[in-house]
């Protein structure tokens, strides 16, 4: 391929011909102006060749194809020898001011022979790089190149080339006319055609400087260009090569394939053209209903009656399996909403199956733990049974230890009479308070007419004292009655003072015996499961020295003269509801008085005794130790009394079977006969006397047993005679004495705290557990 007249490389070789031309006419310009300087100065130029002719016109053309003999290259090499001349004597100049001074007015000499002296011409320095020869050389190959590839870098590469040739066209051209105007002008004076030739040439040797920087790009750009082409050429008749090639492989391939394509058509036409015509005949057969033909095959015709028969047999299953189907349809919506009953019943059998499935399981599980737990209850019941027992110990002997007769005292609170007697007891009762002082709980001071009198008890109660604190320090008592001791709790003191009110209470306060029967069917109720529980019931009144059975529905009056508890008739009680009736009854047959003293005052003694019958069950026999497991126990000393308790002693913490009696007795207040307006001779004035007489026997006995006197005088009264096992017996007993604060009753107050310290003072055996064989 040829390149185009108008591609860039003939371009480029357009503009180096402009350049050669150029070159040329600068060289005769330059050698011009040399001539006129040279005439006109006296700097000599030693030009070698051809003086005569210079100095001829040039319009001759013989003589110019004479001076032709530089060549292009050595024109130009020339030329920047001779300015790299003119640049060296300038600097020369410059490093020395002095003579540059000096020379002001001087030419400076510029020696120019080597431009005219091919033999003294010397090899271009490495700073004159531009060779127009190198150029020719390298633009005889783009002749070759093809424009349409790598247009872009082409067109770039030759951008530059083109401002290189515009910047020496300009120059050329400038050069042309300021050479002409700098000729014409100044040719009249020599000395200034001299200074402007030597300006002249610094100048155009900047320009011509400039022109090799320019060409020296345009040369770089022209190699890169030159060697991209190459490359993209080579590429290109590689690429070519290579497509050759394989249009050549797929033509043959695709021949081949139309071959065998044509062969396979030609063979399915002949298969096609053989069907048709049995097809025809077939169909003649049929509509004529003539003979198979011998060019039909028999198996031919037997598959099809086959294949029709299958089509017929598959229709009319397919028919069959329709009506099936439709049918079934009818039936499962017909069937639905029973199914769904079903499925939903079906999900409960399957849903209460898990349950039941889950709940064998849990059965399972809650039988073993059943078992663990019947296990437990029963090492718990062990244990139960041990802290009962240990507790039972522990309350038995704190009894012990404050002693088996235990004696205290309660204050009242300050009267509260009838509003008729309001009167009365102003002027009577106008004193203060003989209570001096209540030091501690234990300790009651007493300040009589200036004489103070203290009495120390087990406890002593005061005005505030609640029926809750009492009954709590008397529980005690009742739980050990419970296990088999019997117990006697007693009220003494004056008329008035709150016996019956402790010992029975109110509805709002309750007294001791209707919280003991609490207590005692709480306990009934723990013990259920260890041992039968029986109550029995006596309740008895001392009226003027009579007992008097109240539980006795005609109320039967025992006037024997020798009266012990163990003849007092029990009766048994159904449940503690029962119980509390009897005692209400009896309460209220109470044999009462109105006195000045006391609305409600108390003229009998009152007994009640609740016979505890405990019976331990088998169950309960097999918890507790054996006899010999205790016996063969180490022997313990009680550190307090310094006595040895073995473990049969220990045996009265165990559950035993037991029969105690729990007994409560208030007794009729001691009252004086003038201040309780009794008249004399009154069946008031007897029923006081009895009652007097019978404290005061009640006293002598006390008095005897603190003195431990040989004769107790238990007989002086039925009172003591029905007090004396628990005054004398083993049995634990507590005393309350109840006294009044004001001084009024002063000296009956000191009689009972006398009386409680002479009570005190008793030295009672140990108590026994009243124990009974099953
Ligand atoms: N601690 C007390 N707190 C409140 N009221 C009391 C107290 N003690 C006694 N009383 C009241 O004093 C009055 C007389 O009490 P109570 O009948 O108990 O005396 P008594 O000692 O039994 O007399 P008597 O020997 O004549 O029967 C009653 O109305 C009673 O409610």
């Amino acid at each position: 391929m040829k390149p185009s007249s108008n591609t860039p490389t003939s371009s480029i070789e357009e503009a180096l011909k402009m350049i050669e031309e150029r070159t040329s006419q600068m060289n005769l310009e330059i050698r011009k102006h040399f001539d006129r300087s040279k005439s006109s100065s006296s700097i000599e130029l030693n030009v070698q060749n051809d003086n005569d002719q210079q100095e001829q016109p040039t319009s001759n053309p013989t003589r110019n194809r004479g001076r032709s003999y530089l060549s292009k290259e050595n024109q130009m090499e020339d030329i920047s020898k001779i300015f790299n001349a003119i640049r060296a004597k300038r600097k020369t100049v410059e490093k020395t001011p002095s003579a540059t001074a000096s020379n002001t007015n001087h030419s400076t000499p510029v020696d120019v022979s080597e431009f005219n002296s091919p033999s003294t011409r010397k090899p271009s320095t490495p700073n004159n790089n531009f060779h127009p020869s190198s150029i020719s050389r390298q633009a005889t190959p783009l002749q070759n190149v093809n424009s349409t590839i790598n247009g872009s870098h082409q067109r770039i590469d030759v951008q530059h080339v083109d401002d290189s040739l515009a910047t020496v066209n300009n120059f050329s051209v400038n050069r042309e006319e300021e050479d002409v105007s700098e000729c014409t002008s100044d040719r009249s004076s020599t000395s200034a055609c001299s200074m402007g030739s030597q300006y002249n040439v610094v100048e155009l040797q900047a320009k011509v400087d400039a022109l090799t920087t320019a060409l020296t790009k345009a040369n770089n750009n022209l190699e890169d260009f030159q060697s991209g082409l190459e490359t993209s050429i080579q590429k290109q008749s590689e690429l070519k090569n290579y497509y050759q090639s394989f249009l050549k492989n797929m033509s043959r391939q695709h021949a081949q394939k139309v071959e065998d394509l044509q062969e396979r058509i030609n063979h399915l036409e002949k298969e096609n053209y053989g069907l048709k015509e049995q097809l025809k005949t077939f169909n003649n057969c049929a509509i004529n209903s003539q003979a198979v033909p011998a060019t039909c095959s028999r198996e031919s015709i037997l598959s099809r009656d086959a294949i029709l028969k299958a089509s017929k047999r598959a229709s009319q299953v397919c028919a069959s399996t329709k009506e099936e189907l439709q049918s079934l349809k009818k039936f499962l919506l017909s069937e639905y909403d029973p199914f769904k009953e079903v499925s939903n019943f079906a999900q409960e059998v399957v849903s209460k199956s898990l349950t039941i499935f889950n709940d064998s399981q849990i059965s399972e599980q809650y039988k073993h733990k059943l078992a663990e737990l019947e296990e437990k209850q029963q090492q718990l019941s062990q244990l139960l049974l041990q802290e009962i027992n240990s507790r039972k110990s522990l309350q038995n002997e704190l009894i012990e230890e404050r002693g088996n007769i235990r004696v205290c005292c309660r204050i009242r609170p300050e009267w509260s009479f009838p509003a008729e007697n309001t009167k009365f007891v102003h002027s009577l009762f106008h004193r203060s308070c003989i209570i001096h002082e209540q030091t501690t709980d234990t300790v009651i001071t007493i300040n009589r007419k200036g004489r103070i009198r203290t009495f120390e008890l087990d406890q002593v109660y005061g005005t505030s004292a609640s029926q809750d604190l009492i009954f709590a320090d008397l529980k005690p008592l009742i739980h050990s009655s419970f296990d088999g001791y019997n117990v006697c709790m007693m009220m003494y003191g004056e008329t008035g003072s709150g016996k019956s009110f402790t010992m029975n209470g109110t509805s709002a306060q309750q007294g001791i015996i209707p919280r003991a029967i609490t207590e005692l069917f709480h306990l009934i109720d723990m013990h259920r499961c260890f041992c039968d529980v029986k109550l029995r019931l006596s309740v008895v009144e001392i009226y003027n020295n009579d007992v008097r059975d109240m539980l006795s529905p005609n109320g039967s009056t025992e006037k024997e003269a020798y009266y012990s508890s163990s003849e007092l008739r029990y009766s048994a009680v159904q449940d503690e509801q029962h119980l509390r009736q009897l005692i209400k009854e009896c309460v209220s047959k109470r044999s009462e008085g109105r006195t000045l003293m006391n609305a409600n005052s108390s003229r009998s003694h009152f007994i009640v005794s609740i016979e505890i019958e405990k019976r331990l069950c088998a169950q309960t026999e097999k918890l507790q130790p054996s006899r010999d497991f205790l016996l063969k126990q180490p022997v313990e000393t009680n550190e307090k009394t310094n006595q040895q308790n073995t473990s049969a002693q220990n045996l009265v913490t165990q559950p035993l079977s037991t029969k105690s009696v729990l007994r409560f007795v208030d007794l009729a207040g001691s009252e004086n006969v003038e201040m309780s307006g009794v008249l004399v001779n009154s069946e008031q004035f007897a029923e006081t006397s009895h009652v007097n007489k019978s404290l005061a026997a009640v006293q002598d006995v006390v008095v005897a047993l603190a003195q431990k006197q040989r004769h107790i005088p238990f007989r002086n009264s039925k009172l003591t005679q029905v007090l004396r096992d628990s005054l004398e017996g083993d049995s634990k007993v507590l005393i309350m004495v109840t006294v009044s604060p004001q001084d009024k009753f002063g000296a009956e107050t000191i009689h009972a705290l006398s009386f409680a310290e002479k009570v005190k003072q008793i030295k009672r055996k140990k108590a026994t557990r009243q124990t009974v064989v099953n």
